[in-house]
């Protein structure tokens, strides 16, 4: 027997839409537009960056004829936009436990792979995690299942938890066959009760606990 919990990133461990928020806004100003406030763009996060930048341009006077270029300079702002992002309180509290414990660690994200290594490296959080599947790592992202059960497979885990703030990630675990922990205080764009789960929690120091009713095989 293997036990893992494989966590959602952004809004999950890492409050990280003050630096999205930064690059979408930067992005906008290089074209002449106005910012959009930070709770709006959160709505667009959960889906990876190609949803994202539609959403982006469905709501501003964005180019859609300019997606391509768009999206490489969107990129390269999202990538150089670490110094806003900070860990959630009790997050490597949380993490160094269920690892003493002998859990196996995973990061399964729709982030794509070169935010995700700056941002990880920026708040040196990426030494924790056994497995780290980013929202480009396979041809699909979530809520496919196939992302989340590649990182649980990754590290041969028999038993397992998801941990995630959005309806996304709650559709992934139901899908995947994983139970589903919510973290509350994250980029939620839904009520508590829209989004199904085993368990809600609002503070990851009673992460470990949560974990250890909660996990079950998959
Ligand atoms: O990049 C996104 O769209 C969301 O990222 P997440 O899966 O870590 O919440
Ligand atoms: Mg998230």
């Amino acid at each position: 027997m293997t036990r893992g919990v494989v966590f959602d990133l952004d809004g999950t461990l890492i409050d990280s839409l003050p630096d999205i928020a930064a690059a979408a806004n930067a992005l906008l100003a290089d074209h002449g537009l106005d910012p959009l406030p930070t709770a709006q763009i959160g709505s667009f996060v959960g889906m990876g960056e190609r949803v994202f930048l539609d959403r982006l341009i469905a709501a501003t006077a964005l180019d859609a004829d300019q997606y391509d270029p768009l999206m490489d300079q969107f990129m390269t702002l999202y990538k150089a936009s670490t110094g806003l992002t900070t860990v959630f309180p009790g997050v490597v509290d949380a993490v160094m436990r269920l690892k003493v414990e002998g859990f196996k660690l995973g990061i399964c994200t729709n982030k794509p792979g070169g935010p995700l290594e700056a941002v990880l490296e920026a708040v040196d959080l990426g030494k924790w995690f056994d497995v780290i599947i980013a929202g480009d790592s396979l041809p699909v992202r979530k809520p496919d299942p196939a992302p989340l059960r590649l990182a649980f497979e990754r590290m041969a885990v028999t038993e397992g938890v998801y941990v995630g703030d959005s309806d996304v990630d709650a559709e992934t675990a139901q899908r995947a066959g994983v139970p589903f922990a919510l973290f509350t205080e994250g980029i939620r764009t839904k009520p508590i009760d829209a989004i199904p789960h085993d368990r809600a929690f609002e503070r990851f120091t009673d992460l470990p606990d949560l974990c250890r009713v909660l996990i079950r095989p998959i």
